[in-house]
């Protein structure tokens, strides 16, 4: 009994909620088997999602109970899993894999010398983390963040790790589309330890810089002050992942020493552009323990979180922006926050210049440019329209929920040109053909790239597509 009415409100959050809110919040929360009868009691891994889900889906939880015929009496209890923090105590297992051969050093010594050595660790950058701090931006902090729908879960999620780092939710995984407050949100949390704890030895670094300070460590035969350095941290936060992908030497030295960090109880954070499940060359082991904390999205923002950074952007800058004047940049420019501060930035320039006020008049003359391109931007309107047209299928097709495949194919082929000719994120360009799900848009993606490559039609009609939408 108590399943199938948790089985039902299970059906319902997933339908109303966002896959990201619904992966994050609901699908780890277990029905207790040993509750007492009239009594649904479900279990969170954690404390941050006992009480995130109580404080923001409990009383949607309670209706659907109700819904779902339980009796009267029923109440519906929220505790942790007593097993919780063993899960993340769990002995980590050993590599099962044989190190790799080191490449030999190409140099003229015969051996590395103490004065290698220290030449080495200036060289990989891991001297005595004398560099630690100076790679946070002390701009990005907690108090300039904007919070929004679009980013609350990694906000709070980072606030609960500058309280408590080394915590239940080790590693946080970040990940979203471009400019939408990763790095931020990383760099607000090293300043926050620093903030509390000043010899805290933060590193902030780009996973691009991780295998180059590991190429070098092992051409200067430096790997263990390497490993040394990186296990010496308190924490450690590693900037666009997606860049290990391919990379095996790395990702297997990444994964000694994320090992070491987890079980030494140090804090990691990681960003990335997609979901890790997603990253394609990178190994499986990396991609679940990549899962073991709490991974959450971060989401383009929506309109009134883009006017309230614009206002605080210009707050910050001691610049007067009328509210109209925000709200018309925050209509137009609705792709990322980068491009937001990018256009905000055009106008101020442009008001200093000139020597005139912030209006809307001025915003529109300093960004004549930017949105003379917008206006040529293909939207996901034409899109349907000129996809329904070439294949003589009605609009309303599109967004149905006909599987026949006179309709499912075009619909794959306009969503594929949605996700390449527009900003439109994957949850957006779903909403936009009758509530689909963003797996479906990513699905419609791949399927369609790899039918290009067996179908000359396929790729005639998206050749043909492509062209119409964009001459
Ligand atoms: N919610 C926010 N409030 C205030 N500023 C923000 C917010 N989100 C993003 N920004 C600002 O937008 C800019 C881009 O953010 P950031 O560099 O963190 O993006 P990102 O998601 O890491 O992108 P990338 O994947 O390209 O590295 C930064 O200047 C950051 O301060």
């Amino acid at each position: 009994m108590p399943e199938s009415i948790w089985n039902h409100c299970i059906t319902s959050l997933q339908s109303e909620l966002s896959p990201e809110q619904f992966n994050t919040w609901i699908r780890p929360l277990q029905l207790d088997s040993q509750a007492l009868a009239n009594e649904i009691s479900l279990l969170a891994p954690n404390q941050f999602i006992k009480s995130w889900v109580s404080d923001k889906f409990m009383s949607r939880i309670v209706e659907l109970v109700a819904e779902a015929g339980a009796t009267r009496e029923t109440k519906v209890v929220l505790g942790v899993a007593a097993n919780s923090l063993a899960r993340h105590r769990r002995v980590i297992p050993e590599p099962d894999f044989k190190p790799m051969a080191v490449a030999p050093v190409v140099s003229n010594h015969s051996a590395p010398t103490s004065s290698d050595m220290v030449r080495a660790d200036r060289d990989v950058d891991v001297e005595g983390g004398l560099k630690h701090q100076h790679r946070l931006n002390t701009q990005f902090t907690f108090q300039r963040f904007v919070e929004g729908k679009s980013n609350q879960l990694g906000l709070a999620a980072a606030r609960q790790i500058a309280e408590n780092p080394g915590g239940a939710y080790n590693p946080l995984f970040i990940y979203g589309g471009v400019g939408l407050g990763k790095t931020h949100l990383m760099h607000a949390v090293g300043n926050a330890l620093i903030e509390k704890n000043p010899n805290a030895k933060v590193l902030y670094l780009h996973s691009e810089r991780f295998v180059a300070d590991m190429v070098k460590a092992l051409q200067l035969n430096a790997i263990n002050d390497f490993k040394r350095y990186y296990r010496s941290l308190d924490a450690l936060l590693i900037d666009d992942i997606q860049f290990f992908a391919g990379k095996e030497r790395s990702q297997e030295e990444f994964f000694h020493t994320f090992n070491a960090l987890l079980e030494g109880g140090q804090q990691i954070i990681l960003t990335c552009d997609r979901y890790p499940r997603e990253i394609d060359g990178l190994e499986e082991r990396l991609k679940s323990r990549f899962g073991w904390g709490l991974t959450v999205a971060v989401e383009p923002p929506e309109l009134e979180t883009r006017v309230a950074i614009l206002m605080k952007k210009a707050t910050q800058q001691h610049v007067d922006l009328p509210h109209d004047a925000a709200f018309f940049i925050a209509q137009r420019i609705r792709s990322n926050v980068r491009e937001l501060e990018g256009a905000l930035k055009r106008v101020i320039a442009n008001a200093n210049f000139t020597g005139r006020p912030i209006d809307v008049e001025l915003v529109r003359e300093s960004l004549k440019d930017l949105l003379a391109l917008q206006d040529k931007q293909v939207s996901i309107d034409n899109i349907q329209r000129v996809v329904a047209e070439y294949y003589k299928i009605k609009v309303s097709d599109l967004h149905s929920k006909r599987r026949s495949r006179s309709v499912a194919r075009p619909r794959q082929v306009a969503m594929s040109l949605a996700k390449e000719l527009t900003n439109h994120s994957l949850p957006e360009i779903g909403e936009a053909f009758g509530g689909r799900d963003h797996t479906t848009v990513l699905h419609a993606c791949r399927k369609i790239k790899s039918l290009q490559e067996e179908s000359a039609d396929i790729r005639e009609d998206t050749k043909n597509l492509h062209r119409l939408l964009t001459t």
